[in-house]
């Protein structure tokens, strides 16, 4: 069998398709810019005799329907999909589940309204998950289609970690409290780590860190998570690549109150104009390594506050677990940014930190690997995240109704 695994962004789509028996991934692409005069579409899949081939087009895709369209036309085309029959499960990344989901959860139209029911706390990613399950089961009716929730992994978080201190009446009556994401990936990457360490995940405490272009930190004790970085919604903690992470919240009156401007506009600002490109007018952080090492002041600045504020997180999450087995880096940046990793784990030789600068900055090696020294107390490990999989496992799992272990 077969499972499709979909993460639809604002103008973008993500897709895997994965068969189930080994988990091979038979095809993979993009469809972005959506909306916007010229899409662009990028494939990879595997011949008949297990080539792996690729292609690219620039065409206008004006909605996620077409998207979608375009996708499984794709999938059709190059016989990586025969009949629908073969797919056994279409997995959806769902960024906010809210208190609702726990676990990976087949969509019906309940769903669908519990999903809707968040978009106010998932702004840039919950209309697009909606837009993506609504062609999916209006193309596909006969299979079934899986919400997964970066949300669900972080549901074992104590009170304490999760409540802010607000009036309690906000929590009891509209439910806000810090919720977390990157769940699929925190996890997935948590699992590799145990396995690199050799032991059971249920005997390990990790510091996990998601640098993508949102990102997020968890404190991961005996494999669940008990603390994350972001918080309502996908804004809160880290430095991203657009957002600002952690702000004193009198920065919001300022603007409003002295600068005139609106919820709108600071949302806007702090979201899509804030973190990285905020900082030095790019978000890319290949672009900024190369600005860095040029002496670009800005870019120079932007790497120091993402590091500092990784650090920082490092030191508290580090505190709140007591023994910590390993620190996992993951993400376009985690997982390439050699830079940042050096600079996050700078000076915490005394904590049990110590960086292999020779393994860190290998930069020609690829894959699960570990770049601190053999007396590192704690290892320090590179794990590419891969949530597509993890998705397409989960959902196969909840379509086929055997309970899994996320
Ligand atoms: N070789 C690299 N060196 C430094 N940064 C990189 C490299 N490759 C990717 N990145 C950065 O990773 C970020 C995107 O991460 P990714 O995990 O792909 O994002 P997403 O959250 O969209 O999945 C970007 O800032 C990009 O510049
Ligand atoms: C939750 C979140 O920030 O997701 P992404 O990194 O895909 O933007
Ligand atoms: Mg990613």
């Amino acid at each position: 069998m077969k499972v499709l695994v979909l993460n639809s962004g604002s103008s973008s789509i993500k897709y895997q398709l994965f068969r189930s028996e080994d988990w091979v991934a038979l095809a993979s692409g993009s469809v972005s810019r959506i909306g916007e005069p010229e899409g662009e579409i990028k494939e990879e899949w595997l011949d008949a005799s297990g080539n792996q081939q690729s292609g690219r087009a620039r065409v206008p895709i004006p909605t996620h329907q077409e998207g979608i369209d375009r996708i499984v036309k794709a999938l059709h085309e190059t016989r990586v999909l025969g009949d629908v029959s073969e797919l056994a499960a279409i997995g959806h990344r769902v960024v906010h589940g809210g208190e609702h989901f726990k676990r990976p959860t087949i969509v019906d139209d309940a769903v669908v309204a519990a999903i809707r029911g968040v978009v106010p706390l998932a702004p840039l990613h919950n209309p697009a998950h909606l837009a993506g399950i609504e062609v999916a089961r209006r193309l596909f009716p006969t299979v079934p289609s899986v919400a997964v929730f970066d949300t669900s992994f972080h549901q074992t978080m104590p009170r304490t970690s999760y409540r802010y201190a607000i009036p309690e009446w906000l929590y009891r009556e509209h439910r806000i409290r810090r919720y977390g994401f990157h769940g699929t990936s925190h996890y997935y990457v948590a699992k590799c780590a145990a396995a690199m360490l050799g032991r059971p995940l249920e005997g390990c405490n990790l510091i996990t860190l998601h640098l993508g272009n949102g990102c997020s930190a968890t404190a991961i004790r005996d494999g669940k998570s008990v603390d994350t970085s972001m918080g309502l919604t996908p804004l809160e903690g880290l430095v991203m690549g657009t957002r600002c992470g952690d702000i004193d919240p009198a920065v919001l009156f300022y603007l409003a109150k002295n600068l005139g401007l609106d919820t709108d506009a600071i949302e806007d600002l702090l979201n899509r104009q804030s973190g990285l490109l905020g900082i030095c007018g790019v978000n890319d952080m290949r672009e900024i390594d190369r600005l860095a090492e040029e002496g670009n002041d800005g870019a120079e600045l932007a790497i120091g506050i993402t590091a500092h504020r990784i650090k920082k997180y490092i030191g508290a999450y580090y505190a709140e677990l007591g023994r910590v087995d390993a620190v996992v880096f993951t993400g376009g940046i985690g997982e390439n940014a050699a830079e940042i990793r050096c600079r996050a784990c700078e000076g915490l030789e005394n904590l049990g930190i110590k960086m292999d600068d020779i393994a860190n900055y290998a930069l020609e090696e690829r894959g699960e690997r570990c770049i601190s020294t053999p007396e590192s107390a704690v290892q320090v490990l590179v794990i590419p995240t891969n949530e597509e999989l993890e998705i397409a496992q989960q959902s196969l799992a909840a379509a086929s109704e055997t309970p899994v272990d996320g």
